[in-house]
């Protein structure tokens, strides 16, 4: 039996799914490690349950040793043929799945310093799959190619035109999330797949984007995966003021300040004590409710930037660990948002899936799936292949 493995590499987390190939490729399983540089765990779902065992892997090149040991059963009886990888930043190049020859890779290698948390991680994980895999074609999804037919005013900064002509751009990230939510909603809400569509990823990294007749036409994130709103530990939407103000006159070096920027800032930075959602809503501390205060007010914010874009609202949708799984944070989120027919029902946000609005605008929660957008990616690659 031939098999497809998807791997998404994260800043902390290794997410991966096993398919056997098939048209519509059939997952046999899925996993993650998350808490790769500290308390790693592997967790393991496939037909018969989920398993959580904690492992060795200070780094993510460990922890894709970790998956490929994990996988050695299954792969007893599936040849990989295809593997396929998340990689965030396809820059203003990449604007659909491609395999990932040697020019390829240097490509993308050029565009690590615009995604520090994601593109080097992605890339390594490509070189031990290739060694793993060495008969397997690679590819790789980008995050940023769903945004790329964006209209040029979302596509680009208002700051001398010849650098957008250099790919200082609108980028916009989350795209195989987007990709996925949106099918999901053309095939069990076909109603809806023409409609003005907000899809909020809220996850460790957060986007926002809106959607119109399947499109994005929109997108809180920009040229990094920095901007529009706050994160784990990523500060979202910032005055640039700041950043020169910081560099010119407290003296930070630029790379203290991109640390701080991309990893102490957001929820961490805030309630000084996590950036982990979970523990936040878990917590008294006025500090960790005075992070939740903001990270709902600026998600509330953006919704009604990107309503506006859209001319209007059909829909709003939760995804990502948070949206998924932290009713109180979308029932405080809709809570501001009755002036654009958002009403939740409490009753029904509490099951965390499914239609949990009661106004004129539906409000949604999917779980969302990139390993399936990717595998379906690999399979179509690879059948096309000459
Ligand atoms: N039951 C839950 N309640 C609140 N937050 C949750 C819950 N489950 C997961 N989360 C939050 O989801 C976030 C991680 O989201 P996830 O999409 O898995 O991250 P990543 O961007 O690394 O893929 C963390 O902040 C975590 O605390
Ligand atoms: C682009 C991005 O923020 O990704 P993640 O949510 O995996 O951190
Ligand atoms: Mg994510």
């Amino acid at each position: 039996m031939t098999g497809i493995l998807t791997l998404n590499a994260g800043s902390s987390s290794m997410k991966f799914g096993l398919y056997r190939d098939a048209a519509d490729p059939v997952e046999l399983l899925h996993g993650q490690i998350d808490g790769i540089g500290t308390a790693a765990r592997l967790i393991l779902t496939t037909s018969e349950g989920t398993t959580s065992t904690k492992v060795a892997a200070p780094t993510q090149a460990d922890a894709l040793t970790r998956v490929i040991e994990a996988l050695a059963g299954p792969l007893a009886d599936l040849t990989i043929t295809g593997v396929g990888h998340r990689i965030v930043h396809g820059g203003p190049q990449f604007s659909a799945p491609v395999i990932l020859t040697q020019d390829v890779l240097a490509a993308l290698s050029d565009l690590r310093p615009l995604a520090p948390l994601h593109q080097p991680h992605n890339l390594a994980a490509v070189a031990v799959a290739q060694q793993a895999f060495p008969n397997a074609v690679q590819i790789g999804c980008f995050d940023t190619a769903f945004h790329r037919g964006h209209p040029w005013v979302n596509d680009t900064f208002a700051i001398p035109r010849r650098y957008y002509d250099a790919g200082i751009r609108r980028y916009g990230f989350h795209g195989l999330s987007y990709d996925y939510i949106t099918g999901v909603i053309k095939r069990d809400h076909p109603e809806l797949h023409q409609g003005r569509i907000i899809v909020a990823h809220l996850g460790n990294g957060a986007s926002m984007c809106a959607i119109r007749a399947g499109r994005s036409v929109g997108s809180t994130m920009g040229f990094s995966a920095l901007d529009g709103l706050p994160m784990g530990t990523r500060c979202g939407q910032i005055d640039p003021g700041v950043v020169l103000y910081l560099i010119e006159q407290e003296g930070l070096p630029p790379h203290e300040v991109m640390q701080m920027l991309y990893e102490g800032s957001g929820l961490l930075g805030l309630s000084g004590l996590t950036s982990d959602m979970r523990s936040l809503l878990a917590s008294e501390l006025p500090e960790a409710q005075q992070a939740i205060d903001y990270y709902v007010f600026r998600a509330r914010r953006e919704v009604g930037a990107l309503a506006a874009v859209l001319g209007g609202l059909d829909a709003l949708v939760f995804c990502g660990g948070i949206g998924e799984n932290a009713a109180p944070i979308r029932e405080r989120i809709g809570a501001g948002l009755e002036f654009l027919g958002i009403e939740i029902d409490l009753a029904q946000n509490l099951k965390n899936a499914g239609d949990i609005g009661l106004g004129q605008t539906r409000v949604m929660v999917i779980p969302t799936d990139e390993e399936r957008i990717i595998a379906r990616a690999v399979r179509q690659l690879s059948a096309n292949r000459p």
